[in-house]
C-alpha cells in the first residue's frame, strides 16, 4: 500500500500517464542531438568475478560497485550464457515478428496486466515493435513460432541465474551480506519479464527514434542485441553510444535498486536511436522484486544527512502507476523523487 507521503505527493502533482504523448518532444530531436559520443564504459569480466583468487573476486566486486554508483551501467563479458543460445532465441523472435499482423494482434490486449502483450508504435512518433512476456515466477510464452517457448525458457533460466550472481556482487559491493538484495526483494518470487524489441533500420523508418529517454522500472535489466549501434546511455550530461562485442551482456541499474539504496546505485537514463543500416533486435530481461514487495529506501542507506528520497510502494503499484511503461518519454523515477 502506498504510504501517506506518496498519497500527498500524488495529491499535489498531477502525473498523467499518457504514453509517449509528447509530440513536441519528439519533433524537438535534431539529427545532431541524436549522434551521441564515443567514450569508455565499465566492462566486467565474469571470469574474474568467479575466480578462485579472493583478491581478483574482490576487485571485480569493487568494479561492479563503482559502475553501479557512477554509471548505473556496465557490460559483462565471459558470462556463462552461450552465444549459440542467444542466437537461437533471437532467430525465434525474428520469426515471431515476421508473422502476420493479424496473428500478432492476438496479443494487442491493451490490458497492462496481461502476461503476454504485443504492441507496435505509431511510426510518426517512433519506430519499434515489441512483445512483453512475463517469465517469473510463472513462465508465459506465445505458442508460435514453435520452439520459441522451449528456447526462451532455457535462456530465461540462464539469464536469471546470471542476474542473481550480479545481485550478490552488488550486495557485497555495498558492504552487505551477499543475499541481502535477494532476500529483501523476495527474488524467489520476483516478477521478471522480457521485452523483445524489433527496430527497423533507419532507411526504412520515418524517424530516428527507437525509444525515448527513460530508466527501467525493474531492479536490474540484462540485455542482449543482434547488432550494435542504437543504445545510448546518459552520463555526466552526455549521450554515450554503447558499443560492444557480440555476446556481451548489457546491464542497467534500474529504478528499484536506486530506491532501495536511497540513490546510492543510479538508475541509468538511456534511449535508443535506430541503427542506420540494420534491423536491430534486443531482448532486455527486467528482473524485479515480487509484485507485493514494498520497496522504500532501506535503513542501511538512510541517516541524518541522507533522509529517504523516495516514497515506498509495492512493485505492482509502481508498475500500475507507470502504466507499465515510461511517462512522456521521461524517467518515471525522476518524477517521484522527493
Ligand atoms: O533496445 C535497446 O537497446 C534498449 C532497450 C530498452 O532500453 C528497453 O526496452 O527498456
Ligand atoms: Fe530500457
Amino acid at each position: 500500500m502506498a504510504d501517506a507521503k506518496l498519497t500527498s505527493f500524488f495529491e499535489q502533482k498531477t502525473i498523467t500517464p499518457t504514453f509517449y504523448g509528447n509530440v513536441f518532444q519528439v519533433n524537438n530531436y535534431t539529427e545532431e542531438s541524436l549522434c551521441g559520443i564515443t567514450d569508455e564504459v565499465p566492462i566486467i569480466d565474469y571470469l574474474i568475478l568467479k575466480s578462485d583468487d579472493p583478491a581478483q573476486r574482490s576487485r571485480a566486486i569493487d568494479n561492479i560497485g563503482k559502475a553501479s554508483r557512477d554509471f548505473g551501467f556496465f557490460l559483462v563479458k565471459n558470462h556463462p550464457v552461450p552465444e549459440s543460445l542467444s542466437e537461437k532465441v533471437t532467430e525465434k523472435f525474428f520469426e515471431f515478428f515476421d508473422m502476420t499482423e493479424e496473428e500478432k494482434r492476438k496479443y494487442d490486449t491493451r490490458d497492462p496486466t496481461d502476461m503476454i502483450r504485443w504492441w507496435k508504435a505509431d511510426p510518426k512518433l517512433f519506430s519499434r515493435e515489441q512483445l512483453n512476456i512475463a517469465v517469473h515466477p510463472t513462465f508465459h510464452c506465445p505458442p508460435n513460432p514453435s520452439g520459441l517457448s522451449e528456447i526462451l525458457k532455457e535462456y530465461s533460466k540462464m539469464v536469471r541465474e546470471l542476474g542473481l550472481e550480479l545481485f550478490r556482487a552488488i550486495s557485497k559491493s555495498l558492504g552487505l551480506e551477499e543475499d541481502y538484495i535477494e532476500k529483501k526483494m523476495n527474488l524467489e518470487s520476483g516478477h521478471s519479464f522480457f521485452t523483445a524489441n524489433d527496430y527497423p533500420p533507419r532507411q526504412h523508418s520515418q524517424n530516428r527514434m527507437g525509444q525515448f529517454d527513460h530508466t527501467d522500472t525493474s531492479l536490474l535489466t540484462l540485455i542482449i542485441q543482434n547488432v550494435g549501434g542504437g543504445l545510448q546511455i546518459e552520463h555526466e550530461g552526455k549521450w554515450i553510444n554503447v558499443k560492444f562485442m557480440p555476446n556481451w551482456i548489457i546491464v542497467n541499474i534500474a529504478d528499484h535498486l536506486e530506491i532501495l539504496t536511497n540513490g546510492k546505485c543510479k538508475a541509468v537514463v538511456h534511449r535508443v536511436v535506430l541503427n542506420n543500416e540494420k534491423r536491430r533486435f534486443t531482448l532486455p530481461m527486467f528482473l524485479g522484486p515480487s509484485l507485493n514487495t514494498i520497496v522504500s529506501p532501506a535503513p542501511e542507506f538512510v541517516d541524518g544527512s541522507h533522509p529517504p528520497a523516495y516514497p515506498g510502494m509495492s512493485y505492482q503499484e509502481y508498475l500500475e502507476l507507470n502504466g507499465y511503461q515510461v511517462i512522456d518519454g521521461k524517467s518515471w523515477l525522476q518524477q517521484i523523487r522527493y
